[in-house]
């Protein structure tokens, strides 16, 4: 099977302070690949420079067989979709969710004007959210709703991969359970390809496959979900599954419980 996402060799320096080092990594497709690390250790500047928010000071991200230069292409930026920690940073204030929907659909003509409105309904529906929304504001929202609306949004346009940077962080528990759970459905629904960031190691357990580990801007570990859980390969592995008393989320296998 065809590699999804690929990066070699990554590296990002800010001046003299080298965030990622050589970081290499393959995702297959139809897989999530959940990133877990301490703060700093260079897990969301992985994640912007997968998105073509930053660019790497050395080494190179490939979709596919596709390598992604400096400047991406229209295509290129349709098909690594990133969801933020805060909703909030992707959704205009002064546009209904209608707009903020309609927007990526037009722009890469997903599908045509025609078909415009009912392909928002349809998106709502996989969020779970009523197709009421479509005329309000994101203020008009909870922060739950505006990250379920953030995620209609990064599938309207039928990426291959989704980047989740810590999407369930700034959620009240309850709310990051459902949040989670609709990861979960959208998962095994769309078949999504997800690098899934979060410090949650309860989180993480509930959704990826593969686990990958960072230390100080480079991978220490990546490993099949149960492989990391049960036999973590490094000290700092083990580390970091000792430092949660009790996995916060209960998990049976194949999903959550
Ligand atoms: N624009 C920037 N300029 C300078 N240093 C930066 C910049 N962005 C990030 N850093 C530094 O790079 C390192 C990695 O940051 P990054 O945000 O990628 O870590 P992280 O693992 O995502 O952390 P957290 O879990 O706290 O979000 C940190 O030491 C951070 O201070």
């Amino acid at each position: 099977m065809k590699t999804a996402l690929q990066i070699e060799d990554l590296t990002v320096k800010y001046g003299e302070f080298t965030a990622l080092d050589k970081v290499s990594l393959a995702i297959q497709p139809h897989t999530t690949l959940g990133l877990v690390g301490e703060s700093g250790s260079g897990k969301s500047t992985l994640a912007r420079v997968i998105a073509g928010l930053i660019a790497p000071s050395d080494g190179q991200v490939l979709l596919g067989s596709q390598v992604l230069g400096k400047k991406r292409s229209r295509e290129q930026h349709k098909d690594i979709q990133m969801i933020f920690q805060n909703p909030d940073s992707s959704l205009n204030p002064k546009h209904t969710i209608r707009q903020i929907l309609s927007e990526g659909l037009l722009f890469h003509k997903v599908v045509d004007r025609a078909g415009v409105e009912q392909r928002c309904k349809e998106l709502l529906d996989r969020v779970h959210l009523d197709e009421r929304a479509l005329g309000r504001y994101p203020h008009q929202f909870s922060g739950g709703q505006r990250q379920r609306i953030a995620i209609a949004r990064a599938l309207s346009v039928e990426p291959s991969v989704i980047i989740a940077d810590e999407p369930t962080s700034a959620l009240d528990v309850s709310v990051q359970r459902s949040m989670l759970e609709l990861f979960s459905t959208l998962k095994s629904e769309l078949n999504l390809t997800m690098l899934f960031i979060s410090h949650d190691l309860g989180v993480i357990h509930a959704i990826s496959d593969i686990v990958a580990v960072m230390k100080q801007g480079q991978l220490v570990e990546v490993n099949p979900k149960d492989q990391f859980f049960s036999r973590p390969e490094t000290s700092y592995s083990r580390e970091l599954l000792s430092a949660v008393p009790k996995m916060p989320i209960s998990i049976t296998t194949g999903g959550l419980s």
